[in-house]
């Protein structure tokens, strides 16, 4: 019997894979999320899943190991989480009005090697106002999340259109992982 770990404590990481109903365990790992500032945004994101899965697979080196890592893209800067209030506000600034782009990168690491893809979606917001972007901080959404913002709660309100992969936004593309699972060997119940 083959075993499936998500290396994440995302709740929604979770919540996406179990859509896809795998039997598969958590276990969340602490890696350094620094990064060289030279790397493009989809090397960034595949290369920090890559450590997540690998610190994971390093305990457990027969299982196949999901990582995932999900940043925001706004005039070719790399945004990831908001450290404070006020980085939320210039973040959500930025972002209002325009579009940006996010890039989640996943790494599948088995006893059979490993697979990187990246998923680039691009979001477009609504213009907001002062009184918008306050409100949606004082909800406290914004602080776990990429670009101070979550588009499958609150932050729905703030987004317009988007072009690419809603499931990658959130922090998994669903759809690629399972397909690229399946390639890596692992066997799917249907
Ligand atoms: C843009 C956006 C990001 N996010 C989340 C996805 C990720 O959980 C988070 C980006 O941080 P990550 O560092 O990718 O992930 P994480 O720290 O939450 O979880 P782990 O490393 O343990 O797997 O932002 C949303 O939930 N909704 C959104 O619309």
């Amino acid at each position: 019997m083959q075993s499936l770990i998500l290396a994440s404590s995302s709740p929604r990481r979770k919540e996406l894979l179990e859509t896809l109903r795998l039997t598969f365990a958590i276990s969340s790992s602490e890696v350094d999320e620094s990064f060289d500032p030279k790397l493009s945004a989809e090397e960034v994101v595949m290369e920090l899943a890559e450590r997540k899965a690998q610190v994971v697979f390093q305990k457990n080196s027969d299982a196949f190991v999901i990582g995932s890592d999900t940043v925001v893209v706004a005039d070719h800067q790399i945004l990831g989480k908001p450290a404070d209030e006020a980085e939320a506000i210039s973040m959500l600034k930025r972002l209002s009005g325009r579009q940006h782009e996010v890039y989640t990168g996943v790494a599948i690491v088995s006893p059979t090697g490993t697979r990187k893809f990246y998923e680039r979606t691009e979001v477009w917001f609504w213009e907001l106002t002062d009184e918008d972007i306050h409100a949606y901080v004082q909800s406290g959404e914004p602080f776990d999340k990429a670009g101070a913002y979550g588009i499958q709660q609150l932050g729905s309100m703030l987004v317009k259109k988007i072009n690419g992969d809603y499931f990658s936004v959130v922090g998994l593309p669903v759809s690629r992982t399972i397909r690229e699972l399946k390639m890596a060997g692992y066997q799917l119940p249907y």
